[in-house]
């Protein structure tokens, strides 16, 4: 049988890809399965592996699993990628709705390489908790973006050690068992953000979030340190837009907007 496997990287979070409508791959062999095809020394390397599943209700539904093995609720980034997978493969048209361990999410290719999303609304909103590692004390937001993210806002996002603070405060009491992805932010003229994330799962900084810029990109709005739509440039240097829809005391939803390219796409026999 062919199976039908891209890989896309999107603002510079890259994904292994398949198409496993007709259930090839086990459940009990994802884990293993993630670990292995997202290793960058032995395999295709990635930071994720997406699995494009049937739906009794929706054009799809995505499964993600961290390059760890370990399997997440959400993807921002993944995302943008199953939606432009999916288009390719002819199983979606430009407008798509997909199901998440999440929620449900719509999602539109833009042009040939960038893709809008535009989620359900977040949750579990706490802020200003404070939390100290290796003898500093950070100022912390958390919000659920589909994921469980960290918000700090710091003054020098280039000298900041990312992977130091950020393996200390995924694994910090305030966030056990679940852990937590932790974004570190600097607010820059022209309503602009720039995202720094240590992600859970992949357990080191990766090139972009997209569930971390859009935790940003709503907790500096409800700081007042940016208004939607906000631009954020990731670490890769790509340019993404948060837009936030308020109604009345909570965000109804929120839309991410960004790059998503296919860069290699085959099939394999099995
Ligand atoms: N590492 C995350 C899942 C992937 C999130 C990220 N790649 C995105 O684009 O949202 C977690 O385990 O919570």
């Amino acid at each position: 049988m062919n199976i039908n496997f891209s890989k896309l990287t999107a603002a510079g979070n890259d994904f292994v890809l398949i198409d496993n409508r007709e259930s090839v791959i086990a459940k009990e062999d994802c884990q293993s399965l993630a670990k292995k095809l997202c290793d960058r020394k032995y395999s295709i390397g990635a930071d994720g592996l997406i699995l494009l599943e049937k739906s009794a209700c929706k054009d799809f539904k995505m499964k993600y699993f961290n390059s760890d093995g370990s399997c997440a609720s959400m993807c921002g980034n993944g995302g943008r990628s199953i939606a432009k997978f999916a288009y390719d493969l002819g199983v979606a048209n430009l407008k798509m709705v997909f199901e998440t361990d999440a929620g449900v999410i719509n999602a539109e290719i833009l042009t040939e390489d960038r893709v809008r999303l535009d989620l359900y609304a977040p949750r579990d909103l706490k802020k200003d908790i404070k939390v100290e590692v290796n003898g500093k004390e950070f100022d912390v937001d958390f919000i659920n973006t589909g994921v469980p993210h960290a918000v700090i806002f710091v003054d020098d996002i280039e000298k900041i050690d990312v992977f130091g603070y950020g393996r200390a405060i995924r694994s910090h009491k305030t966030f056990v068992p679940a852990g937590v992805n932790v974004n570190f932010v600097k607010v820059i003229k022209g309503n602009t953000l720039l995202v720094r994330t240590y992600e859970r799962g992949v357990e080191d900084e990766t090139l972009a979030c997209g569930t971390g810029i859009i935790a940003s990109g709503i907790i500096s709005v409800l700081k007042g340190f940016a208004e939607s739509p906000v631009k954020v440039i990731a670490r890769g240097g790509d340019k993404l837009l948060v837009s936030l829809k308020n109604s009345k005391d909570k965000i109804s939803n929120v839309v991410l907007e960004g790059p998503a390219l296919i860069t290699f796409k085959g099939t394999v026999k099995i």
